[in-house]
């Protein structure tokens, strides 16, 4: 008898791949393409109070689809639970890969941070913030690229990215000084301090800001005292001191970060932070979808831009993936579904 009846005949159920707080991942196959997928189960009671995060999260990722955030396929709400069919990221954690090479020399470092402050440019052009940048929350795919997850904290203020926010969250030794004061700040202005901390932590493989009791971590935090290893290179310092900026105004913005000689050495190019997904809908997957369903291309059309978030959405992106990895846009099984 299976466990999770709502995914059956939808997703083959694989091994738990991680179980944190309120979820549970497990990976998982996508019956009609056969592509592997991450399912994050969350069970509503575990959940309390924490409930608010997921439709946070849920109503983000909807509206967020970039090369360097994790994708959501499909949501599925049941009374008791919440499933998310999530791209799959094999590699896990960034975090892991840090401490499992102790620290990142700065070619490595400098590839992974441009697709962070690629992922963080598209959110705030968006008109949202993450509030929680850390190691934890950025995944790598098959091909090591960057997937930026979590966005239970994320704000989108109603008045836009100029209007300011209160709310304390994230993690201490990410957060930023006016964040932790307690005083109102800008969502955007948080996420560059704690892209100040993640680069740091890439360039050195600790926390520029630590210490056991949290009032001296926060001492620390808004006095700015952190030091600098010998290793790390003029232009790196350069860079992590124009983020690390107490006041919220001096650090470095977007714009000017995403053609920094330091994020652009060696490589000539300022970051394409634009999502490369097209706006509009690929003929070939609306079509196979069309053939399997049994529709027109115009009916598939319609149901698709419905965005719900369903199975179909879920075929969708995922023929989409196929396609972006040169694979054949098919599905596994191209009799019309029997109704
Ligand atoms: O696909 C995901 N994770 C994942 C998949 C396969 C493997 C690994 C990891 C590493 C462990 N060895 C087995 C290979 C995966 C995708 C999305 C999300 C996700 C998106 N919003 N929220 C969560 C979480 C995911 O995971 C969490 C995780 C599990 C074990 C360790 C590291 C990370």
């Amino acid at each position: 008898m299976s466990l999770y009846p709502e995914l059956k005949g939808f997703y083959h159920l694989r091994e738990t791949i991680g179980s944190g707080g309120f979820a549970k991942v497990k990976l998982a196959y996508h019956a009609l393409s056969g592509e592997k997928v991450a399912i994050k189960i969350m069970d509503k009671k575990t959940l309390g109070a924490e409930l608010p995060r997921v439709t946070t999260e849920i109503a983000a990722m909807k509206e967020l689809c970039h090369q360097h955030i994790c994708k959501l396929f499909q949501v599925i709400e049941t009374e008791t639970k919440f499933f998310l069919v999530l791209e799959y990221c094999p590699e896990g954690e960034l975090f892991d890969y840090i401490v499992s090479k102790d620290r990142l020399d700065e070619s490595e470092a400098q590839i992974f941070f441009r697709q962070i402050v690629a992922a963080v440019a598209y959110i705030h052009d968006c008109g949202f913030a993450h509030r929680d940048l850390k190691p934890e929350n950025l995944l790598l795919d098959e091909d090591q690229n960057i997937k930026l997850i979590d966005f239970g904290l994320c704000a989108k203020p109603k008045g836009g990215m100029e209007s300011l926010l209160t709310t304390l969250c994230g993690s201490p030794a990410y957060a930023a000084p006016e964040l932790i004061s307690g005083k109102q700040y800008l969502g955007s202005e948080v996420d560059q301090w704690s892209m100040g901390v993640l680069l740091y932590a890439l360039l050195c493989g600790f926390l520029p800001f630590d210490d056991e009791s949290i009032t001296q971590l926060y001492k620390k935090i808004k006095t700015g005292s952190y030091k600098f290893p010998e290793w790390l290179s003029d232009g790196s310092k350069e860079l992590i001191s124009q983020l690390l900026q107490i006041d919220p105004k001096k650090r470095i913005p977007i714009a000017e970060l995403l053609k920094h000689p330091w994020l652009t050495k060696n490589v000539n190019v300022p970051i394409e932070w634009k999502s490369k997904y097209k706006k509009s809908l690929d003929d070939d997957c609306i079509t196979e979808l069309a053939v399997h369903y049994g529709k027109t291309r115009s009916q598939m059309e319609e149901e698709i831009l419905q965005w719900k978030y369903d199975y179909q959405t879920a075929t969708y992106f995922l023929l989409l993936e196929k396609k972006m990895k040169g694979k054949p846009v098919r599905l596994l099984c191209r009799h019309p579904a029997r109704n």
